[in-house]
């Protein structure tokens, strides 16, 4: 809705009203034309400002709508009319113009923003372009270049920049509304041509299709196989090579491929799914918005290894003192080094001062004893956060929240070593802690729901996207990791390459293939941990790991080459080799095609070609398996949690969702059927046996995602 009122006798305030957000759904797209139309009519009203109810612009066309059928008067023709009217429009910019916002407000003669404003055009991160006319409005105003940046980015600017853009007219930190109307009464009458955007040449560039090759170059580089960001580039050139109503033509044309792709879909479903996993739920009943969290002020970090550092860094920057403690001397020195640089190059990113003075640094835990939560970032062992834990039960005020930040270990087990066990939950950081965005809550048995709201409400307050899973060996992330890094390992024993396998996988959109990633990550931290299993350990009798174990396929080619003192990237040699220790740039290593030979000729495997189809369904289907499992057991509470956790924890590609929207896009039944069919070829990894979800959701003729939630509830209740 929009509603419309006379100020001053003669300035028309027309106020969209569509809480939280004033997204342009179909009533507001009403009642803007007619709120417009009745400005224009009535002779009094000689001026015209858009504002949005409760200090908020406008969030951009009405998301959720996109889902079903358009109905409403179009964006478009509404935007032309605004521009075209013979009375001057202003736009009131608070809080946000972002999207259809700020293409509404670019068919307004004049903006006017207030200081804590932000502005952009995020429609690429959901797949789409700024299809109101603002990938063609936007160049004339600012250039080509800037537009670009803003447009594939969908990057949010802050007022002061889009006043040094040329975005707004105007900044103010007054009542923005005030300001706007009356300077909406001093234009009243003036010519208007000059203001209207669509109008205005695109601002030549000294080599035009230099520009847009580059541009369209680095897009593609950074897209992973994203559609958007080539047709934001795309609809910019038409922009700057043709005629406005010609480039108007190529947006909708563009538009049109965008509206109804499958990744314009999945990243919609990202969009709301990150904010579905802020409404948690546990087992109990418990959940988000029955539970209030304990308040924290105080927080304290135990280990100052790479991960605390990230950690201490995240709470200071979020506003929380920390108490930052590490036992041994020279650590201490040197974290609190690395901790103020990194503060410092934050600060500068943000263009904000650094905030120091919040940390205390201290060998000892004393100064712990009046925090409020403490994170315990120790070496992933169990032993030594046993002894943290009881040395926090000891010296901790009552009702401290004890987090344990680790990567699989049991919270049940830690929780059991303290008095309180139900403050203990899990906190699981991706490194580096202070920019990945995800963060999985782990929640035990015993753990409060208090605790679990507190947990969440800190990850939120550290600016991560934090989601609450149960307590199981791995959590949600890493337990499925483990099916998929399987699969790799199984293909390189049949024949495949590491350049092969990741190959596959990086053009299917992940950041990383399985080896690149654990070259990176160190390939001897997964060595150790199996061998703390009894998994990666020589049989006695003929002194090889055996390649069955428990009764399941077991490949120890990984144990094998940190054998070799090849641990990745820190040794200049792991599944590539790199030109010194510590290097970036992996380069094939023929070392690794001897190796894998003679391993296989020891085992008696005959290598065959593998395609890239084998290694994504093998990979990919696996892990799609292990989380059906996940939500079966109730460890991941539904499809979103696991989805947003792949594609912040794990470099999931975006713009397919997560592994369960995959499933879904893909069908339930061809992912059950490859299943069956790579089970058969290989009974002994019992990974590849569709798990009971799965088959039901099969049997039940594959209901879409967002009816999965059902089904489980129908599930449980049967067991
Ligand atoms: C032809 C068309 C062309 C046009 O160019 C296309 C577009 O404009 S595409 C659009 C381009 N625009 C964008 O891409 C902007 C997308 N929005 C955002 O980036 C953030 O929501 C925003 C920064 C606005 C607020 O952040 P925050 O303060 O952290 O708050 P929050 O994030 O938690 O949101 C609160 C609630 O509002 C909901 N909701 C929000 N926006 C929309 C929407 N447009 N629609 C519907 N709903 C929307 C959101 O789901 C949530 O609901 P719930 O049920 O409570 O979970």
């Amino acid at each position: 809705m929009a509603q419309f009122s006379r100020v001053s006798g003669s300035v028309g305030l027309i106020t969209l009203q569509n809480p939280p957000v004033n997204a342009l759904s179909a009533a507001v797209r009403q009642g803007i034309v007619d709120t417009v139309n009745k400005a224009l009519q009535e002779p009094e009203v000689k001026s015209v400002v858009i504002c949005g109810q409760n200090k908020v612009f406008c969030g951009g066309a009405d998301i959720k709508s996109f889902r079903g059928v358009m109905t409403g008067p179009p964006l478009i023709p509404m935007i032309h009319a605004i521009e075209a009217s013979t009375k001057p429009v202003v736009a009131a910019i608070e809080g946000i113009a972002l999207g259809g916002g700020l293409e509404l407000a670019l068919a307004c003669h004049y903006r006017i923003s207030h200081t804590k404003a932000r502005l952009g055009l995020p429609e690429v991160t959901l797949g789409l372009l700024p299809a109101a006319a603002g990938s063609q409005r936007l160049p004339r105003l600012i250039g080509i270049t800037a537009a670009l940046d803003l447009i594939t980015t969908g990057r949010h600017v802050t007022a002061a920049e889009a006043l040094q853009l040329g975005i707004v007219d105007h900044v103010t930190d007054q009542n923005t509304v005030d300001v706007a109307l009356k300077f909406a009464s001093s234009v009243a009458g003036k010519p208007l041509d000059a203001r209207r955007i669509s109008l205005y040449p695109c601002p030549p560039s000294d080599d035009t299709d230099a520009l847009f090759e580059e541009a369209m170059q680095r897009v593609r580089r950074s897209a992973r196989g994203a559609i958007a960001p080539v047709a934001c580039v795309q609809a910019v050139r038409a922009a700057a090579t043709l005629p406005y109503a010609q480039g108007l033509e190529r947006e909708k044309e563009l538009m049109a491929t965008l509206f109804t792709s499958g990744q314009a879909r999945a990243l919609q479903y990202s969009f709301f799914a990150q904010r579905a996993v802020g409404r948690w739920s546990m087992p109990s009943g418990a959940q988000w918005d029955t539970v209030e969290p304990l308040p924290v002020q105080k927080t304290a970090v135990i280990g100052l290894g790479t991960m605390g550092r990230g950690i201490v860094v995240a709470l200071t920057q979020a506003g929380f003192s920390v108490v930052a403690v590490e036992t041994h001397e020279k650590q201490l020195t040197q974290a609190k080094q690395a901790i103020e640089e990194m503060l410092i190059r934050g600060a500068k990113r943000r263009g904000v001062t650094p905030e120091h003075d919040t940390i205390t640094y201290s060998h000892s835990m004393e100064p712990v004893a009046n925090v409020d939560l403490v994170i315990e970032a120790v070496f992933e062992d169990m032993v030594l956060k046993e002894k943290v834990f009881q040395q926090l039960s000891a010296v901790c005020k009552p009702g401290t929240l004890l987090c344990t930040n680790t990567s699989g270990l049991d919270i049940d087990h830690l929780a059991s070593k303290t008095p309180n066990p139900e403050l203990v939950v899990g906190m699981h950081f991706f490194a580096p802690a202070h920019v990945m965005k995800l963060l999985e809550v782990v929640y035990g048995r015993q753990s409060s729901p208090r605790a679990v709201a507190t947990a969440m409400q800190l990850g939120k307050k550290m600016g991560k996207v934090s989601v609450a899973v149960g307590n199981c060996l791995g959590f949600v992330g890493n337990r499925m990791l483990k099916p998929y890094m399987n699969q790799a390992f199984f293909l390189l024993e049949e024949g495949a390459s590491p350049e092969l396998v990741d190959q596959a996988l990086e053009e299917f959109g992940f950041i990383m293939g399985p080896f690149r990633m654990s070259d990176l990550s160190g390939i001897d931290v997964g060595w150790r941990i199996r061998k703390e299993e009894g998994l990666a350990v020589p049989d006695q009798r003929t002194g090889q790991i055996p390649r069955m174990q428990k009764g399941c396929r077991y490949s120890p080619v990984g144990d094998l080459i940190c054998e070799q003192g090849r641990f990745g990237q820190k040794t200049g040699q792991g599944w590539y080799r790199y030109d010194k220790p510590g290097g970036r740039v992996a380069r094939p290593d023929p070392w690794m095609q001897t190796f894998l030979n003679q391993y296989r000729a020891t085992h008696g495997l005959v290598p065959r070609r593998i395609d890239p189809k084998e290694v994504l369904e093998r990979c990919l289907y696996a892990l799609i398996n292990e989380g059906f499992q996940t939500l079966e057991e109730g460890i991941a509470a539904a499809p979103e949690d696991i989805d947003v956790i792949y594609v912040f924890g794990y470099s999931w590609p975006q713009h397919r969702g997560g592994p369960m929207f995959y499933a879904d896009m893909v069908g339930l039944e061809k992912i059950m059927d490859r299943l069956e069919h790579y089970h058969q070829a290989h009974p002994d990894v019992p990974s590849l046996q569709p798990c009971n979800l799965l088959r039901k959701l099969v049997a039940i003729g594959s209901p879409p995602i967002h009816k999965w939630s059902q089904v489980m509830k129908t599930l449980r209740s049967q067991l």
